[in-house]
């Protein structure tokens, strides 16, 4: 059990997906729709790319829609051609990054070392880090995935209580139209909570935000979002059209 209520989080990850004019009458759509009755329900953050994030923070002011990057450098400044640090990104006014998305972990070859660095990098700079772990489809299939989330959770998520998000994305779910069963992501997130809560202890553990991502889509967004200890989504293609994402929003449990 979880032993306390969070408010639901449901982050969009564009991607390397957006431009300014098109991406921006998305999110103005998403800061039009997001009314009462949804911010009732949950907390919204849009993660476009990273040549949209100032633009999108300031169109954002006074929406209550918070704006995210996707990943960060773990230095505040140097020789690293082609890196946005941290510090940037909150100057740019964001207040959330993405830190070890599979893609990166995959395509950048980022590990576990790596993402904790980048996690603390954007405590530093005053964001919150959302720290992604999940299992491959072989992993599954050989029962390993307990063992493998675990192990990216202690590798990946900085000591200290700091702020914190993670989201559980099993790779073979994302951007296939798989998911895995709601007795799967319970256990997973039950085990993500008890592992929290046996490094930090459950007054901190029990305030971090876990998030489901992989497919996540209206048509099953309700069914998910109602699993114990899934306090959000991290979603990807549904977040690029507004109304899917809204729709998302509004399946959270009232
Ligand atoms: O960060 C988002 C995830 O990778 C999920 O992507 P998806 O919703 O397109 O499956």
């Amino acid at each position: 059990m979880s032993g306390q209520k969070r408010r639901p989080l449901i982050a969009g990850n564009w991607k390397m997906n957006g431009l300014k004019i098109a991406g921006g009458r998305t999110l103005g759509a998403v800061i039009e729709g997001y009314d009462a009755g949804l911010r009732a329900k949950a907390d919204l953050l849009v993660c476009p790319p990273a040549t949209l994030v100032y633009a999108f923070a300031a169109a954002a002011v006074g929406s209550r829609v918070a704006i995210g990057a996707q990943t960060c450098h773990p230095e505040i400044s140097g020789a690293h051609t082609g890196e946005i640090a941290a510090e940037m990104l909150a100057d740019a006014g964001a207040s959330y990054v993405i830190v070890g998305h599979s893609e990166r972990r995959a395509f950048n070859g980022e590990t576990d070392a790596d993402v904790r660095a980048r996690a603390l990098a954007a405590r530093r700079a005053g964001l919150t880090p959302i720290v992604c772990v999940g299992e491959t489809r072989e992993e599954r299939d050989a029962g390993r995935a307990l063992e493998v989330v675990g192990a990216q959770l202690a590798g990946s998520v900085p000591d200290g209580e700091g702020p914190l998000v993670v989201a559980y994305e099993p790779v073979w779910a994302i951007g296939t139209g798989l998911t895995p069963t709601e007795a799967d992501v319970a256990e997973v997130h039950a085990f993500m909570r008890a592992q929290l809560r046996s490094r930090f202890g459950a007054a901190f553990a029990d305030g971090v935000r876990l998030l489901y991502g992989g497919s996540v889509k209206p048509s099953n967004a309700a069914a998910l979002l109602a699993v114990e200890d899934v306090d959000g989504a991290l979603v990807g293609g549904a977040s690029l059209v507004a109304a899917d994402f809204l729709a998302i929003a509004a399946a959270c449990p009232a």
